[in-house]
């Protein structure tokens, strides 16, 4: 066996010989770090600075932090005599913590951002015990020169996987990191052992959830006769009641609103109506470990059998949608005419919290009491309450104001002609969560002067639910509500989504025979549809600019729909996205063409696939 200072110059000349020519040379590394060389190099990674983008929203709270701790002190323990840094990453190669058991090590470790915050992708630092891990997919050590950079070819670094027990996912890597002269092959086996044993933490705190939702659903079962459910992640318990009480669609119902109510912040406690007119009370408990919400588990109580479902024809045949709209800015009022109503009504729809949203403002209505309509933005706030006040009050008049429109001068003027106004009238106010403190003060004073005058007045405004935990100036109006409602976001009305494809699709293209196929249909109710139907829209349209009539297909939908990404994407990652997507496209779904058209690796186009949510094709 050479000598490691032989193996490390035979190294440093293969990178030299590989960084003049481009060939790694046949023997001297292996062929990951080869590969990783490759991939560095066409990743334009600069070899002499270290380029790890910093970021300041990690999770150093999360599960694989709480499931790590005790193995890394214990790590720590076992080496303290060695000079160590022991880092561990979140599954973007990111760092969330590192422990030294020295202080020079510690500082080495700082000079190259290999600290709290940095990414240690290999696109940004070259080969890497980080990096390298998340585009190999294995355990990896790399010793001195097989760092392609420069400034890290000082280290030896040794960095493991932290993989799902469940899904395999990478979800994480622990790395240690020691000054060459330091190092020791044993660093490779203490460090795969170690991410082991994390995983074998992650797997026992995946059950204690597991666990933590099984406790309360048997000891909710064991206390009332009625039926009990519960759903968490991917398991639903239901007791032998639910069996007897409901059908398999409409426990699905069941589950649908149990999951709504879960990502809810309010006590988990509603009452639905089930497309077959049962009503049903659900109250329960939400669970809570650590930082995560387990699960649900709620009690049922049916209410009554078959409930008449609210009138939802007939009455709508001289349905307007609002009459009148109020507009500032020197333009004074014009009519709603841009308001193009959907060609069947927006109240129509069987999901349970969309059933719950519209009965709740057609009580609000009845009872005149001012209404806050609550929701992410797209999800037909507006329209809907319109639609259920002209159902409600088929002579009234609505006005609807935006909060960019309280906030200019000419409100004023507006202010007085909507006061005297006559017939009876709802006000919608639109997204009240922008106002500037200037603008609440305005509408506080409107609402004042509205509870004086003496004839029917209705309130509402629309905000989006994101901003309740903020402290925007809006908050200085909510005394005047006495009630809110949640429109539940397109992705909560799995069922009701082929109607409203079907209705967007009439909307916009009355006449001509269009329509969605199966796959294409699937593919709409895996994504998640942030901007809900002002996306649906946009994305139905882009469709029939490619497949005008006929039936669209999977690939006339923009690339984003083939994702299920939750977060927010940069420009750059939805470029990226959806040349993916092209090329899986074009590739007939064979991931091995597709990433050679890309020109990446198979694992990182499996890596990209699993990060923007790419399942559908
Ligand atoms: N059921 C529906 N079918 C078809 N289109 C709909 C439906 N509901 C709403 N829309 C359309 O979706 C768009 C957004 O609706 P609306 O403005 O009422 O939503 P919002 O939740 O108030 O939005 P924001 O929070 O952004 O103000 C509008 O163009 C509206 O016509």
């Amino acid at each position: 066996m050479a000598n490691p200072t032989d193996q490390r110059l035979r190294i440093a000349a293969a990178r030299a010989d590989f960084l003049s020519s481009g060939h790694a040379g046949d023997d001297a590394v292996s062929d990951v770090v080869a590969a990783s060389w490759k991939r560095s190099i066409s990743a334009g990674a600069d070899l002499s600075e270290v380029e790890a983008t910093y970021h300041n929203d990690l999770d150093t709270k999360s599960r694989l932090v709480r499931c790590s701790e005790p193995i890394i002190i214990r790590l720590r323990e076992e080496t303290a005599d060695i000079p160590l840094s022991i880092a561990l990453t979140d599954g973007k190669a990111r760092i969330l913590t590192r422990w030294d058991t020295d202080q020079l090590i510690g500082m080495m470790c700082d000079r190259v951002s290999f600290a709290g915050g940095f990414e240690y992708a290999e696109t940004g630092v070259g080969t890497n015990g980080v990096g390298t891990v998340f585009e190999s997919g294995g355990s990896i050590f790399v010793v001195g020169p097989e760092h392609i950079h420069e400034r890290l070819q000082a280290f030896a670094c040794a960095g493991a996987p932290i993989r799902d027990p469940l899904t395999r996912r990478v979800e994480g890597v622990l790395d240690i990191s020691a000054l060459t002269e330091h190092s020791s092959p044993l660093m490779h086996s203490l460090v795969r052992s170690a991410a082991l044993d994390i995983e074998r933490n992650l797997l026992i705190d995946r059950s204690q959830c597991q666990q933590a939702l099984f406790e309360t659903f048997v000891r909710f079962d064991t206390r009332t006769r009625n039926a009990v459910i519960a759903v968490g992640g991917s398991v639903v318990m239901a007791n032998a009641m639910v069996q007897s009480l409901f059908d398999p669609s409409e426990q699905q119902s069941i589950h649908e609103h149990a999951r709504y109510l879960m990502a809810q912040h309010d006590r988990p406690v509603d009452q639905i109506e089930l497309l077959t007119g049962k009503v049903v009370r659900m109250r329960g408990a939400r669970i809570v470990v650590g930082n995560d919400i387990a699960g649900l588990v709620l009690e049922l109580r049916l209410i009554s059998e078959a409930a008449s479902m609210p009138a939802e024809t007939g009455a709508f045949e001289d349905r307007t949608l609002p009459a009148v709209s109020g507009r500032c800015g020197g333009r004074g009022y014009e009519s709603a005419a841009s308001l193009r109503a959907p060609a069947s009504p927006i109240s129509q729809g069987h999901s349970p919290a969309w059933r719950r949203a519209c009965d709740d403002i057609t009580e609000a209505l009845r009872y005149h009491d001012a209404l806050l309509v609550m929701g992410e933005h797209g999800t037909g706030k507006f329209s809907l309450v319109a639609e259920i006040y002209h159902r409600v009050n088929p002579g009234g008049r609505s006005f609807a104001i935006d909060a960019a429109d309280i906030s200019c001068d000419s409100y004023v003027e507006a202010e007085e002609a909507l006061k005297a106004t006559t017939v009876p009238t709802l006000y919608i106010f639109r997204n009240i969560d922008n106002l500037s403190t200037d603008g609440v003060e305005r509408l506080h004073a409107f609402l004042e002067t509205l509870a004086d005058i003496e004839r029917p007045a209705y309130v509402a405004a629309t905000l989006s639910e994101v901003n309740l935990d903020s402290d925007l100036p809006f908050h200085d109006l909510l005394i005047h509500f006495q009630r809110a409602v949640t429109v539940p976001p397109l992705r909560h009305r799995a069922e009701d989504l082929p109607a409203l494809v079907t209705q967007v699709l009439t909307n916009i293209a009355d006449r001509r025979g269009v329509r969605v196929s199966l796959a294409a249909m699937r593919v709409i109710r895996c994504y998640t549809w942030p901007r809900n139907f002002r996306q649906l829209d946009e994305a139905l349209r882009a469709a029939l600019l490619r497949r005008p009539v006929g039936e669209l297909q999977p690939e006339d939908l923009p690339g984003y729909c083939h994702g299920s990404a939750r977060r927010q994407l940069s420009g750059i990652e939805s470029v990226e996205r959806d040349a993916i997507v092209q090329a899986l496209l074009d590739a007939d779904g064979n991931r091995i063409q597709a990433a050679a058209a890309l020109g990446i690796a198979r694992s990182s186009l499996y890596r990209k696939l699993k990060s923007y949510g790419i399942t559908t094709l």
